[in-house]
């Protein structure tokens, strides 16, 4: 039987902590893949213990086991709900030898992934649909017989496929050159697999909509992973909503390779400033709020979307946001789950060529809400900051938020949090 927490926050609303995240589990699931592809001349530091990262590293010191026995059946791998372990290893396995069935949870299984499947098919891949065309389960025949290079890809859709491409390029015997058809969608998760590459050796040109990587070695090394910012924007939330708070991060870098480290400048306009101290970042309430009438686009920040809308919608905000189109085939629809949760608040989101509109002026704070998480760690740890707000705020599958944040619980109730299992 999985439990909700019934998170309660009594007294004044001032947050004092600190509070030391886990490893970003975007980076850890690169730094595996990559590790594993050197053979592990590449090590790995401050790994996450994310469910999803767990999981990868799981998988993969398995399938190191296995190949020393050369098992020939076929291998069943399981990535449960980890998008990024589905898509890294869809590519991973199609350069390695035996026979896979990678498959996930029932929700992996409606989260497309024929455009990563058909660029690996052109390159010589061979794999099948075990179900439905088009989603997963996937077998896999590897190693892929390399055929070309070059291949077109779709970019508005996941930036993973395109990572998942670049992270085995070095080792196919032609390299690769993506040509990336559309807008490139989460873009700066494409970049940090490129300086995580350009950390252990492997060059690229980046030129317009191509990017190429030669056949070329991993240089032995260490890639030493950052405290993850998708996870930091709920103390941004918590920091936004309490009277006061002086919140300590430590080891997270202003500049980081993490796309998500834009919640900084994001959240100057709700009052939050973010400084570097020696030991990491810190943020504080300035109790000022910037102008909020801009239309925001989250395109190349899509983990942190649920974040900053619950947050303007908590604070009455009428803000507009485009760039969420992605959002659809997350862990949940995440657009439609925003919306069902956010009317328990009397805020509607509605959508219009595709720009999405908070409505706020029914915002109401009832003494309890309870809010469905659909799966979705992102909106157990969206919502649960309304506590600050509302007396009672429970959270269904409290267990949820294991898949990128396993001490999501017990970090707020060193904030000062109540958080009852029940
Ligand atoms: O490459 C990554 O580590 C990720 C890329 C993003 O996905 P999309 O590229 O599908 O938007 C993001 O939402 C996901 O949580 C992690
Ligand atoms: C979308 C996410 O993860 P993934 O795609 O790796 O399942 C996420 O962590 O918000």
């Amino acid at each position: 039987m999985s439990k909700n927490a019934l998170v309660s926050f009594k007294g004044t609303k001032n947050i004092n902590t600190e509070i030391q995240l886990t490893g970003s589990k975007s980076e850890c699931n690169r730094a595996l893949i990559i590790s594993a592809l050197s053979n592990r001349l590449v090590k790995v530091e401050n790994l996450s213990n994310a469910a999803d990262t767990v999981t990868l590293d799981g998988i993969l010191n398995s399938l190191r086991e296995d190949s020393e026995l050369k098992t020939q059946d076929s291998r069943l791998v399981d990535v449960g709900p980890a998008g990024t372990a589905m898509r890294f290893l869809s590519a991973y396995l199609s350069a390695k030898n035996g026979n896979f069935l990678l498959t996930g949870t029932e929700r992996m299984k409606k989260r497309p992934i024929g455009i990563l499947a058909e660029a690996l098919k052109t390159i010589g891949a061979d794999i099948s649909y075990a179900e439905s065309d088009g989603f997963p389960p996937l077998n896999i025949n590897g190693p892929l017989n390399q055929t070309t290079a070059e291949v077109k890809i779709k970019g508005d859709i996941s930036s993973q496929y395109i990572s998942a491409l670049l992270m085995i390029a070095p080792i196919l015997p032609k390299g690769l050159t993506l040509e990336i058809e559309g807008e490139l969608t989460s873009r700066p998760y494409v970049d940090m697999t490129l300086d995580m590459l350009a950390e252990v050796g492997i060059k690229h040109t980046w030129s317009e909509n191509s990017i190429t990587i030669e056949p070329q070695a991993f240089k032995a090394g260490t890639l030493v992973v950052e405290p993850d910012w998708s996870a930091a924007s709920y103390w941004y939330s918590i920091a936004a909503l309490a009277d006061e708070a002086e919140i300590s991060l430590p080891a997270l870098k202003e500049k980081s390779l993490q796309g998500d480290s834009q919640i900084q400048k994001i959240m100057k306009i709700f009052g939050i400033a973010t400084s570097q101290t020696e030991t990491g970042i810190s943020i504080s309430n300035l109790g000022l709020s910037l102008d909020t009438n801009q239309v925001m686009d989250l395109k190349t920040c899509p983990d942190l979307a649920q974040t900053i809308i619950v947050i303007a919608a908590a604070l009455g905000k009428n803000m507009s946001f485009t760039g969420l189109e992605t959002l659809k085939i997350k862990e949940t629809d995440r657009v439609a789950a925003l919306q069902n949760e956010l009317a328990k608040i009397g805020v509607t989101l509605t959508e219009n060529n595709l720009v999405y509109t908070l409505n706020t002026d029914e915002l109401h704070f009832p003494e309890k809400i309870t809010i469905a998480t659909y799966e979705d760690h992102r909106m157990a740890m969206a919502f649960a900051p309304l506590a600050l707000l509302i007396n009672e705020v429970e959270i269904e599958d409290m267990q949820v938020v294991e898949k990128s944040y396993p001490h999501f619980w017990e970090d707020l109730k060193k904030a000062g949090f109540e958080v009852k299992e029940i």
